[in-house]
């Protein structure tokens, strides 16, 4: 089973998100993170890729709950999520083309608006990430490729 890492460093209402060169999510707007490495955390590893993407050196990101994909029998891969609030005074000027695509920060307004059709899967599980505290595992049940269902069931988990 792949597991992977999704971050979202946010600014104010604004979050830094990446417009992928590369599938799976090629020219979708979608959160930095990747695969995560033998012998890493999850955490270790949202750090990393943080690093690697971004250039944006942080020591520690907020665990906000779990993707999980499944075809309704068998779950084929899982996803970690993070948050990070960097400070108002931040300064990272965008857009800025790095090796996996082009970064850029983007509206909360712009990323949950009803008619964008460039953005990925967000609207299913970060607005609730944004709204509570508490964690959750968001299962998605694909069928044939096709999204079918996504629910949301309370998560205890440390990273
Ligand atoms: N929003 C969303 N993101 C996803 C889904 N599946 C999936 O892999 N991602 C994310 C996880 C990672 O942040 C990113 C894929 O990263 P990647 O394949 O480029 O990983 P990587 O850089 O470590 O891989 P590589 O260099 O070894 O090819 O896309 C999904 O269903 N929804």
């Amino acid at each position: 089973m792949v597991e992977f890492t999704i971050c979202f460093l946010m600014k104010g209402d604004q979050i830094l998100l990446l417009n992928r060169d590369f599938p799976e999510w090629m020219g979708a707007w979608n959160g930095v993170g990747g695969k995560i490495e033998k012998d890493e955390t999850p955490l270790v590893g949202a750090l990393r890729e943080i690093k690697e993407e971004t250039g944006i050196v942080l020591q520690d990101i907020a665990f906000k709950g779990k993707i999980t994909w499944t075809d309704g029998t068998t779950d084929y891969g899982c996803m970690y999520a993070f948050i990070a609030e960097l400070p108002e005074s931040y300064h990272y000027v965008t857009p800025i083309k790095v090796a996996e695509g082009i970064l850029d920060w983007k509206d909360l307004s712009w990323i949950f608006h009803p008619k964008n059709v460039g953005i990925a899967d967000l609207k299913y599980y970060l607005p609730k990430m944004l709204d509570e505290t508490a964690n959750y595992e968001y299962i998605f049940t694909y069928k044939d490729n096709k999204l079918i269902d996504v629910k949301s069931t309370p998560l205890v988990l440390t990273v």
